[in-house]
């Protein structure tokens, strides 16, 4: 399956806050990277590990160890940097690459402003995050440039999508798997989502 909506009481209570119409930045921003890192733990799910022998209080002893592909987190600036934090509390050694992407307020097109990746993408597993899937443009885009990039193994958490993004994103690229904490209704006339939570980024940076 590759949308995984999330059904943990954690998640809903939190994203339910802030849905409210006069949250603050900070407790918006806050809740942002609570949900991030309950969203990581279910992205994070199929991992594999492996057994190594080490040595324990009362001797050798064995335990787990990740196995395989090393994560990259890819937040997409800006909203995504709301992600970041929590992300980075679950996956403290992950390397973090960058892209920057702004919808164009008429167009609804993604404008490309930044890219920093970081080496070896082809061996890595790509965990994008952006608060916002709406018309899924920006995650197309995002996709796209982490597959010209060699990367094979692509996962993205978002907070709210549209289901008319996630049609799109699921049609053109089946293989990248979503974890989001609720599909909501629709896009309004000027591809914001409703109910959703307003402008992510805004609510973030405290900007407007
Ligand atoms: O699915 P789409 O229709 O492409 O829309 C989603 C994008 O729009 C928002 O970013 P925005 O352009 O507002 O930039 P910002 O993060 O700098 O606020 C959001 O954070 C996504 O990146
Ligand atoms: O609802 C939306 C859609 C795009 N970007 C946002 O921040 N919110
Ligand atoms: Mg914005």
């Amino acid at each position: 399956m590759s949308v995984h909506i999330a059904d943990h009481p954690l998640i809903k209570h939190k994203l339910g806050l802030m849905r409210v119409k006069d949250v603050t930045t900070k407790d918006f921003r806050d809740l942002a990277s609570e949900v991030a890192r309950l969203l990581t733990y279910e992205a994070t799910k199929d991992l594999e590990t492996q057994k190594k022998v080490i040595d324990g209080w009362a001797g050798p002893v064995e335990v787990q160890e990740i196995k395989g592909k090393k994560i990259t987190i890819v937040p997409i600036l800006r909203a995504g940097l709301g992600m970041l934090d929590g992300v980075l509390d679950m996956i403290p050694t992950a390397k973090v690459s960058v892209v920057g992407y702004y919808r164009n307020e008429t167009t609804l097109q993604p404008v490309e402003y930044y890219v920093k990746m970081t080496s070896e993408m082809d061996k890595r597993i790509a965990l994008i995050l952006d608060p916002m899937l709406a018309t899924g443009g920006t995650l197309l885009a995002t996709i796209e440039t982490l597959k010209r990039a060699g990367c094979q193994a692509i996962k993205g958490l978002f907070l709210v999508a549209a289901p008319e993004g996630l049609k799109r994103i699921t049609e053109a690229h089946p293989d990248v798997e979503i974890y989001v904490a609720s599909v909501d209704e629709r896009l309004n006339d000027i591809g914001y989502i409703l109910p959703g939570l307003g402008d992510a980024g805004d609510k973030i940076f405290g900007t407007k």
